[in-house]
């Protein structure tokens, strides 16, 4: 059975210096941080230029999300079941209904236009979809037209850094289990075109909300794994009509689910990036690095009327390409994966959004 503690646990840190040492010795930190008996997250300091490209992306998090509805429709793009663009109302919650609680806003922080090939933006089209970005040639769209830059940069700085971690991860999975030199997460990623970012913003409870939200510990967000490779996370950003605030309850943010099924609140700095491990690190290390359950509280109370939460979730994943052979003791989504053991990431990917979008597998 899970235990929800009340403690708030810090991850284990590297340094920016000690994690661009390709010949550093992290494995203890990486094993701390993503080994089987790991917290599942761990968090880079002091990466050069990170604050300010946060800080750039977040503010434009609520502007963006209380643009007029039918602004923001021109941002969809139900082509790519809303995995381009904005997207609201369109994932379903643990209790079936539509998911309004967040709206996000999701680009490829790297290319535009990831192929032209038609067969591949049919077969994939989660990934092999074009960016949408607010164009200045709409007034409306004015407060967030930066967007695009800022979006871009902050996306490429968390894969970078990213990169970085793979190397070391790399470096620790090789202590238990025989790679080959391109088989490593670190170049997996490297060749990715498939890499996806999301603005995140959590609507403010309203005074009605204050009754339902209830005590759920995933009550903004319900308890999922990524099912990319890494997951890089910003600290997230409070505010209350338009002014950055610090969270009145403290209990709210993002929970994660030891190996030893604790249920805990992670809090890292605003000046940290953060990791967590998606399944498919998972699937390809055999099970060395583990996929990190996790979910979101929402504040409570009178407190929480008209506090709004952003943040910004950068997925490292593998090409859609990529050949991903499911070792035996590695048991997510069983049901989903053929006799013969293995799928491309682009099919693993498309069974699980059939799966989530309730469409067949
Ligand atoms: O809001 C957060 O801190 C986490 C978001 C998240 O888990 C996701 O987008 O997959
Ligand atoms: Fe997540």
């Amino acid at each position: 059975m899970s235990c929800l503690s009340s403690q708030i646990v810090k991850p284990v840190t590297i340094s920016y210096s000690d994690l661009r040492d390709k010949n550093a010795d992290l494995s203890m930190k990486i094993e701390q941080g993503f080994g089987p008996n790991g917290l599942g997250i761990l968090s880079i300091s002091d990466v050069p230029g990170y604050s300010s490209l946060r800080q750039n992306l977040l503010q434009l998090s609520p502007r963006l999300a209380n643009l007029p509805d039918e602004v923001k429709k021109e941002l969809e793009d139900p082509d790519s079941w809303y995995n381009f663009g904005w997207s609201h109302g369109k994932e379903k919650l643990e209790s079936g209904k539509p998911d309004l609680l967040k709206g996000s806003f999701y680009a490829n922080p790297v290319l535009d236009i990831p192929t032209t090939e038609a067969s591949l933006i049919e077969r994939y089209r989660s990934y092999c979809g074009s960016n949408i970005w607010p164009a200045k040639a709409l007034p409306e769209l004015e407060p967030v037209c930066n967007l695009h830059a800022a979006f871009k940069a902050l996306g490429k700085l968390i894969l970078d850094v990213g990169l970085m971690l793979a190397h070391h991860c790399d470096l620790y999975v090789s202590k238990g289990m025989e790679m080959q030199k391109d088989d490593g997460l670190e170049q997996i990623l490297f060749h990715s075109r498939c890499h996806k970012g999301r603005l995140l913003y959590y609507f403010p409870p309203q005074q009605s909300d204050c009754t339902d939200i209830g005590d759920s510990v995933s009550s903004w967000c319900g308890w999922h794994t990524d099912h990319g490779s890494l997951t890089g996370l910003t600290c997230a950003m409070f505010t209350r009509d338009a002014e950055e605030i610090t969270c009145p309850d403290n209990a709210a943010g993002l929970y994660i689910k030891t190996r030893t099924n604790q249920i805990v609140k992670v809090a890292f700095g605003k000046d940290e990036i953060a990791y967590q491990i998606g399944e498919t690190a998972e699937i390809l290390s055999g099970g060395y690095l583990c996929a990190t359950p996790h979910c979101v509280r929402a504040p409570k109370g009178e407190v929480a009327i008209g506090v709004d939460r952003s943040t910004f979730a950068l997925f490292l994943q593998p090409d859609w390409d990529q050949k991903l052979n499911f070792p035996p003791n590695v048991r997510l989504h069983q049901e989903l994966i053929p006799s013969n053991g293995s799928l491309t990431f682009g099919e693993y990917s498309e069974k699980l959004l059939n799966k989530y979008y309730h469409l067949k597998i």
